[in-house]
């Protein structure tokens, strides 16, 4: 939970897009109201990552959402590999070999964040999935095991936060999608908050997709998110 001086850093805005030139127009249109932008594996694919190296030399933080998971080698050697774009964060999935290898190959000052439980789940999914435990619990273990094995944040849903706080301390980012100004739609989001009430429950940042890539001003949409959080 380090001092964010710049309230703006707190959004992260997920550039989910199809093409590098609609993710630059975008963030064209959003200008200074954002800092911070994901890249995920749909822009990933189609040059996000060469994207993302520019936005990073432009001064923007940028979070590659590439939620690794594989074999240990793998894993070491693909974070090592990433630890060069110029990044802030780098998902992994929080299985703990993966884990492991993830703090094995970071470098350059990048942070690895693990994703514990999609915010698209809920108990019956995770139960479909073959767990035995509600999402709550499960977050709180993958939580433990992260802390435990240096991870630098934990991705879970605001509805969490307060908890994973309490596993993980303050030393530990906690980083939050799911997050729905009150009168968005939630899409297949199903742990969700408000930007206000994830700020109540101590997250360090939030991530918003949807909310403000279909948006009319998407500028506007950023704005408020800050604000909101800013007043909570
Ligand atoms: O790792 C993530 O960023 C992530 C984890 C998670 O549990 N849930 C989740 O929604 N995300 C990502 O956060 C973004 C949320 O987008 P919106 O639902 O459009 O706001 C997407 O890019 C997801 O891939």
């Amino acid at each position: 939970m380090p001092d964010i001086a710049d309230p703006r850093d707190r959004l992260i805005v997920a550039l989910d897009l199809p093409d590098v030139a609609a993710a630059e127009r975008l963030v064209e249109r959003i200008g200074d109201a954002a800092t911070f932008y994901k890249i995920g594996y749909r822009l990933g694919y189609a040059g996000g990552l060469a994207f993302a190296e520019r936005l990073a030399r432009q001064g923007k933080k940028t979070f590659l959402d590439l939620k690794l998971h594989d074999i240990g080698n793998t894993v070491e050697e693909g974070v090592r590999s990433a630890s060069g774009l110029g990044a802030t964060f780098l998902t992994v999935h929080a299985y703990p070999q993966t884990m492991r290898a993830a703090v094995k190959g970071r470098g350059n000052g990048l942070k690895i964040l693990a994703v514990t439980v999609l915010t698209s789940y809920d108990d019956a999914d995770a139960t479909e999935a073959g767990y035995a435990l509600p999402v709550t619990e499960l977050v709180a273990q993958r939580s433990a095991q992260a802390r435990d094995i240096g991870i630098d944040g934990i991705v879970c849903s605001a509805v969490e936060a307060e908890a994973v706080r309490r596993v993980v301390g303050t030393e530990c980012l906690i980083v939050t999608p799911g997050i729905r100004p009150a009168d968005a739609a939630l899409g297949d989001q199903k742990r969700v908050m408000t930007p206000g009430q994830a700020r109540a429950a101590g997250i360090d940042h939030v991530v918003v997709g949807r909310p403000i890539t279909g948006a009319d001003d998407p500028r506007r949409i950023a704005e408020r998110i800050v604000a909101e959080m800013e007043g909570a």
